[in-house]
């Protein structure tokens, strides 16, 4: 790792405990606080334990052992209610880490969640983005509570270090200065070792997964009788055989690289433990260092030691998840990107609801990418106050694009959308937001309840019997009420007893939930796909009622559907290249002619299998 990376790893880390610590200030409080309140106990105890040893040991003259006793009780005491506290601040500590843990990987996630959800949709859709959306998801999820353990482990260690050096240090700075310089070179070469074995444990994982699915190959039996008759058992053998040398081979070498540093590490805190205290006893009773500190200081350099060996396990494995911390820290740090400007104090107000609107297309032009060029161009459109309009084309002709503009997901590249003369983006998102409703392609399957699936669409009479009913008419789901067992009953196989729907019957909860919000623009991309032809009928008689009040837009490939809409507009390669009443196009006899001719014939024609090859 280099100095940049461990910086940042570093940053993001400082980055992640500080949004813990706004969102749970206390508990952060006693997360952190405890394993310091830990380090310095050291002190006092080893002081104690100090003058203790003082007190008896030593000294060949009479001793007046009322008088020592008498004087032994304070550090007694002391030493006593350290490690009574100890104890009592290690059990505070070991509630407060899991319960921080779970708690942060909670926050960070629904922090992501918060991002993910005001992010404009077409940067969603880069898969950039949304690779990175994963990421961090999945580094709040599985990774936040392992990364904080390994944070705090660090950090306990840290403060007992630094708790252990104080003591060392009271009793002699040079001796002191002497643990840190040793306790320094070992610490970075067995953090060097551990991360070499880490990485390398991490690289052969890969070659872990390609022998494992070489051993997986040549026994399971669906694979051997095909091996057997093409004579490449041997191969495959040779190949797993192979594999495992060279990753066994690996390990040897780091094992063997882990043992000599091992030994080098040792073989100098040796040194370095015995040099001190040789050092001390040929000074003893001289510059102020007595049988207790020699004991004391013996005791915390050993401590030390243990300590500086124990601490490269966390230090290393923050390395290995280093990337993942920035990964996470990285999105949490952009701004939360807004789906327009600020403006829900001065945007202007729209018509009130029952009223409905227009919309015009103003030169509208749009692309996803830049090395994809526009999928639509220089849109000219306008969606009359009332009126029905049918969008058709063939696949990839930008329907669904023109569809997300028109909703607001969506923000040209160029041109503009006005609503009532008002440009789209200058609207107040939440109030643009309710005033219209749709059915996507790809609608939404909520895996809970009929109510829910109903409630979504106007969350403030979710509870309202009466009005999920009326809506489930108006989408032609009013039968499934019963079919399910009631509003509440579970649907979908991820709820317990939850029955399934088939895909029409989802459909026709999708085009309900749209229903219930009586809004003054209605779209529809493909509300029919997966409809059998009774329940088409059912939903097309609710569909005029429901278009009745309101401006409409549908996209339908089904152009039985096209001919009742008052306006039918015709789109190809972006572009829209015809448009007017069904009458008229037909007699037009261009591109939307063609498609109703051939669909028309394709239902009523005769069969001829030259046709269909
Ligand atoms: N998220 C996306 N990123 C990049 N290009 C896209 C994306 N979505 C659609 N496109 C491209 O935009 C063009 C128009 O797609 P769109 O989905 O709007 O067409 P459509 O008319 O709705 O098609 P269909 O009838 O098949 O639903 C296509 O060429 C498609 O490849």
């Amino acid at each position: 790792m280099n100095n940049n990376a461990r910086t940042s790893t570093v940053r993001s880390i400082g980055m992640l405990i500080y949004r813990i610590s706004r969102a749970m200030p206390m508990l952060t409080l006693v997360w952190l606080g405890i394993p310091l309140l830990l380090g310095v106990l050291i002190i006092p105890s080893y002081t104690a334990q100090k003058d203790l040893l003082d007190l008896f040991v030593g000294g060949t003259e009479e001793r007046d052992w009322e008088a020592m006793l008498r004087a032994a009780w304070p550090p007694l005491v002391i030493f006593s209610v350290i490690a009574l506290l100890r104890v009592l601040l290690t059990a505070c500590q070991n509630l407060a880490d899991p319960r921080l843990r779970d708690r942060s990987s909670m926050l960070l996630q629904s922090e992501v969640h918060q991002r993910a959800i005001k992010v404009p949709l077409e940067r969603m859709d880069q898969s950039e983005y949304y690779d990175r959306l994963q990421r961090a998801e999945a580094a709040a999820s599985t990774d936040v509570c392992g990364i904080l353990q390994n944070v705090i482990g660090f950090l306990i260690l840290l403060f007992e270090l630094f708790g252990l050096l104080t003591v060392v240090s009271l009793a002699h700075p040079i001796v002191c200065i002497l643990l840190i310089i040793v306790f320094a070179i070992s610490f970075i070469i067995r953090v060097e070792s551990d991360i070499v074995v880490r990485r390398l444990n991490r690289d052969l994982t890969r070659s872990g997964r390609e022998s494992d699915y070489l051993r997986d190959v040549v026994t399971r039996p669906e694979t051997v009788k095909e091996m057997r008759i093409f004579g490449s058992m041997d191969y495959l053998i040779h190949k797993w055989h192979e594999t495992m040398r060279h990753s066994l081979s690996l390990r040897m070498n780091a094992r063997r690289r882990e043992i000599r540093r091992g030994i080098v590490v040792s073989a100098l805190q040796i040194t370095g433990l015995f040099g001190a205290i040789a050092w001390m006893v040929f000074n003893l009773n001289s510059s102020g260092i007595t049988a207790g500190t020699l004991v004391i200081v013996f005791l915390a350099m050993r401590q030390a030691y243990s300590i500086s060996g124990r601490m490269a396990h966390p230090i290393s494995k923050i390395y290995i998840q280093s990337t993942k911390i920035m990964d996470l820290a990285d999105f949490l740090r952009e701004t939360p990107e807004r789906e327009t400007t600020d403006n829900e104090q001065t945007a202007p107000e729209l018509p009130p609801p029952g009223t409905t609107c227009r919309i015009e297309f103003d030169d509208v032009t749009y692309q996803y990418s830049d090395e994809h060029g526009p999928v639509l161009h220089s849109i000219q459109l306008t969606l009359n106050p009332g009126e029905t309009v049918a969008l058709v084309g063939e696949n990839g002709a930008g329907k669904s694009t023109l569809v997300r503009l028109l909703l607001g997901l969506y923000q040209p590249t160029a041109g503009r959308i006005t609503w009532d003369g008002t440009d789209l983006r200058e609207i107040n998102q939440e109030q643009l937001r309710s005033s219209m409703s749709a059915v996507f392609q790809d609608f939404v399957r909520y895996e809970t309840s009929l109510r829910d699936n109903i409630g979504f669409g106007q969350q403030e009479e979710i509870g309202n019997d009466s009005f999920i009913r009326s809506a489930m008419r108006a989408g032609g789901a009013a039968d499934l009420e019963a079919q399910c067992g009631g509003l509440d009953a579970p649907v979908g196989l991820l709820t317990e007893g939850g029955r399934e729907l088939s895909g029409g019957q989802w459909q026709r909860l999708a085009i309900a939930r749209a229903a219930v919000r009586s809004p003054r623009l209605l779209v529809l991309d493909e509300p029919t796909a997966a409809l059998d032809p009774q329940h088409e009928i059912e939903l097309y008689r609710s569909f005029r009622e429901l278009a009745q009040s309101r401006t409409t837009l549908f996209v339908s490939h089904r152009l039985g559907w096209a001919r009742y809409a008052d306006r039918i507009i015709v789109m190809r390669k972006g572009r829209i290249v015809e448009e007017g009443s069904h009458e008229s196009l037909l007699a037009a006899g261009g591109e939307y002619a063609d498609m109703f001719r051939t669909q028309a014939e394709w239902y009523s024609g005769p069969v001829t299998t030259t046709e269909i090859s």
